[in-house]
């Protein structure tokens, strides 16, 4: 599935973030985040428990004070102009509270009241769409239910920007599905989406882009085409049996600059290149998916590259093998690319940061200063 709206906007940035920074006291929330998202995107925001999506998430809504750097929706700084840029937002939190006794329908009415519209047919519009019954009361409701209550409280005044914290946790199946239609209609409408995810393969289904946060700092901002197309590859490679020569071939390989998550059990050797294997998780996702296209009854090894493909077929062509095959990373074990602990990898994380940085302060500048938020 992909986003409906192609014709992204060259105008303000829908979102645009400078240098913004979040202490909680001494404590790390997000330093130094610079973000810009353009009208008419989808765009993910994408990192582990703690990483500082909510964080971001708040100072752009005003909930929270930033610490410092800049935060601007539609050119209107977050913090100054915070009752203009609500009308225009509609926010589904990660965790919904509402006051008890009220049935849905009032609490709606009552969330209504604060726009300058009448939101009654696209309230009954949206509760039909995602099946919820607005006689009921909230706090009889479950976990889920409440959370469709906050999905139309967030859409009814058909907001020009829709940001969504973890929007997924409590819908079944079904309702996820009509819930990721209806950010596609709202896109097609024209609505731009900030969509916040640790689940890889929501943001891949509607987003165009998106962001990587780790340890609150943004390392990466890619389009989830070019995720995928990233010059890291998996290789998976058969052996025609277990032997002495394949667990050179492993060992060779082990050692081969730009080799990692290095997977070869089936052949007894060392399961691992250092701690790669562990750390990205690139060993669970991939060699399964590569191993079982190996013909059964073959030792195979599987391992992420990422250098110079010459180098890799010159390696391979060096190596007694049944079977090849090069393939695209999945999602999971790119983004995992972007998650390797400091130490072997520190510099990579460390370069990552700088290219996103660069990314978006080039985007900035080659928009034009007046794209910075006016304080
Ligand atoms: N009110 C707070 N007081 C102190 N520290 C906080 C507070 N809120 C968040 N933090 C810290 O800020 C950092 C970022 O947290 P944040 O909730 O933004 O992450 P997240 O990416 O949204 O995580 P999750 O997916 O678990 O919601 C964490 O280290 C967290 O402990």
């Amino acid at each position: 599935m992909e986003s409906g709206n192609r014709g992204v906007s060259c105008e303000t940035p829908a979102i645009l973030t400078w240098h913004l920074t979040k202490r909680y006291g001494k404590a790390r929330g997000i330093e130094d985040v610079n973000l810009n998202v353009h009208e008419g995107e989808i765009f993910g925001f994408i990192g582990p428990n703690g990483a500082g999506k909510s964080t971001t998430i708040r100072t752009l809504l005003g909930l929270i004070r930033r610490t410092s750097g800049e935060a601007s929706i539609f050119g209107l700084d977050c913090d100054r102009d915070r009752t203009h840029i609500l009308e225009q937002v509609g926010y589904l939190p990660s965790e919904v509270f509402y006051y008890d006794g009220m049935r849905a329908r009032d609490l709606l009415k009552y969330a209504a009241s604060f726009y300058r519209k009448d939101c009654s047919a696209r309230i009954r519009e949206l509760s039909a769409k995602l099946g919820l019954n607005l006689d009921q009361k909230v706090e009889d409701m479950s976990l889920g239910n409440r959370k469709k209550v906050g999905i139309v409280q967030g859409l009814m005044h058909s907001p020009r920007l829709i940001i969504l914290d973890e929007p997924t946790s409590g819908l079944d199946p079904l309702v996820q599905r009509a819930f990721f239609d209806l950010m596609l209609e709202e896109n097609r409408r024209g609505a731009t989406i900030l969509f916040s995810s640790h689940i890889l393969s929501e943001v891949q289904r509607i987003c165009d882009r998106v962001a990587i946060i780790r340890e609150g700092r943004v390392v990466a901002v890619r389009s989830v085409a070019e995720m995928r197309r990233s010059a890291v590859k998996r290789v998976t490679i058969g052996f025609a049996e277990s032997s002495t020569a394949a667990a050179a071939a492993v060992r060779t390989l082990e050692a081969m600059p730009g080799v990692r998550s290095l997977n070869a059990d089936a052949i007894g050797a060392s399961a691992s290149a250092g701690s790669d294997a562990q750390s990205s998780g690139g060993s669970d996702s991939g060699s399964g998916a590569g191993g079982d296209r190996i013909a059964s009854g073959t030792a195979s090894a599987s391992f992420l590259y990422e250098g110079d493909c010459n180098a890799l077929i010159a390696a391979l062509a060096g190596l007694d093998l049944a079977d090849v095959e090069i393939a695209e990373p999945t999602l999971e074990e790119v983004f995992m690319h972007y998650y390797q602990p400091d130490g072997d990898s520190g510099e990579l994380c460390a370069l990552d940061a700088r290219t996103a940085e660069a990314q978006n302060r080039g985007m900035t500048e080659n928009r034009g200063a007046a794209e910075r938020p006016a304080r």
